[in-house]
């Protein structure tokens, strides 16, 4: 199946599946390897990296600071994430080995660098995780690429996911979805509000909607397809209980097929089922129940504030900056910043405001950092 297809709506009862394998490979690329083809054989279509230049994701004092986790690799999270990146190389060996195994290969484009090498490798379609949903210039960029786009709206307020179509309608892009998210690992099922799914197939009609689910077991993921979503991603691992922050919500080998194996023997139609028909349909319980419960409308919840605080992006000073600059968009870059500053949709704001004090490259821009 071809994302191409479900994204245009040529294919319009079918699901795409993606196994997120983001950084459950432990840094090892033989593992990531025996996770393609374990996908595969669990019937995904699709099997996905993150990939980050470190230093045009993060600051330098976010690097800098100390990882103390459990689920640490390394005494900083910059030697944690160092440890767990694969190189370009590693890169297109995986994308080599995704293409003998014949399942699509991708990755998030956390940073505007990873993106060019995501163009370059020429993959099918390019994700933008929910970190990166109110990074209106990479967003842009992206649009302007000619790949197509699926786009996570974790830790987002609704103004922003409509900003995101406005930002795709001024470029003119057509070819992109759209996936509900809830960014907390595990997800608990009374914040996984399955209703935002079709309440974004009823406000964006021409869009593909998806689901990027964090919750635990496939029950949920399986009620979002059924609510509507046409793409859904799961993050995967050989095995939960190891060390690292995503496995515990990850599906293993035998969830995951029993999730595609579900997906498959539904009949799919363009209208959404009725939550009791889908309780009834999948046997649930007080869990479904709670996910599929009414949503008024899309906010950041309070169980995304950690992954917010932690992986949010915040506006930065691109180069030193002198109290009395007006500052202009080559001053500003979007980073994970340690503290964080202004978060990154006020970029556009800042445009014309002069600066109340000096500020060096890679600080944090802060409301009280400009005279208004
Ligand atoms: C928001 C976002 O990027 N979330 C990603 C996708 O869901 C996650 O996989 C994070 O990369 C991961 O949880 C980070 O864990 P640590 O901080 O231990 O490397
Ligand atoms: C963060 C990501 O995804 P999501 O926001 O959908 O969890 C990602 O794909 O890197």
């Amino acid at each position: 199946m071809l994302i191409t297809d479900i994204i245009s709506g040529k294919v319009a009862n079918a699901v795409y599946v993606i196994a997120e394998i983001g950084q459950n490979h432990q840094g090892c690329l033989d593992t990531a390897k025996k996770m393609i083809c374990e996908a595969k054989k669990a019937g995904c279509h699709c099997v996905k990296f993150q990939k980050s230049d470190l230093t045009a994701k993060f600051t330098r004092s976010a690097l800098d600071r100390e990882y103390l986790s459990d689920h640490a690799w390394g005494r900083t999270y910059g030697e944690h994430k160092e440890y767990l990146e694969f190189s370009k190389d590693q890169y297109r060996e995986l994308q080599a080995y995704s293409r003998q195994v014949n399942v699509d290969f991708t990755a998030s484009a956390m940073d505007e660098r990873s993106l060019d090498f995501l163009v370059e490798l020429k993959v099918p379609f390019i994700k933008i995780g929910s970190g990166d949903a109110n990074n209106f210039p990479l967003l842009k960029k992206a649009a302007g690429l000619g790949v197509p786009l699926v786009i996570s709206t974790g830790m987002q307020t609704m103004e922003t996911v409509e900003r995101i179509m406005q930002t795709m309608a001024e470029s003119g892009k057509q070819d992109y979805a759209l996936m509900h998210c809830v960014s907390s690992y595990p997800t608990a099922p009374k914040d996984c509000n399955l209703q935002l799914i079709p309440m974004f197939k009823r406000r964006f009609p021409n869009v593909v909607i998806g689901y990027s689910g964090h919750e635990l077991g496939v029950v949920i993921s399986q009620a979002a397809v059924l609510l509507g979503a046409r793409i859904v991603e799961r993050h995967f691992t050989l095995d939960k209980s190891q060390k690292g922050s995503d496995h515990r919500c990850s599906l293993e080998p035998q969830e995951l097929k029993a999730l595609t194996t579900g997906i498959n023997h539904f009949e799919l139609s363009a209208v959404s089922v009725s939550p009791n028909e889908i309780l009834q349909k999948l046997n649930g319980g007080q869990e479904l129940e709670d996910a599929l419960q009414e949503v008024e409308h899309k906010t950041i919840l309070p169980c995304e504030l950690p992954c917010r605080n932690k992986l949010g992006k915040s506006i930065v000073a691109a180069r030193s900056l002198e109290k009395g600059h007006i500052l202009q968009l080559i001053d500003l870059a979007i980073k994970v910043s340690e503290p964080s500053g202004l978060t990154a949709e006020a970029y556009l704001d800042l445009v014309g405001k002069e600066l109340a004090g000096n500020i060096g490259e890679d600080e944090p821009i802060h409301g009280s950092s400009i005279i208004t």
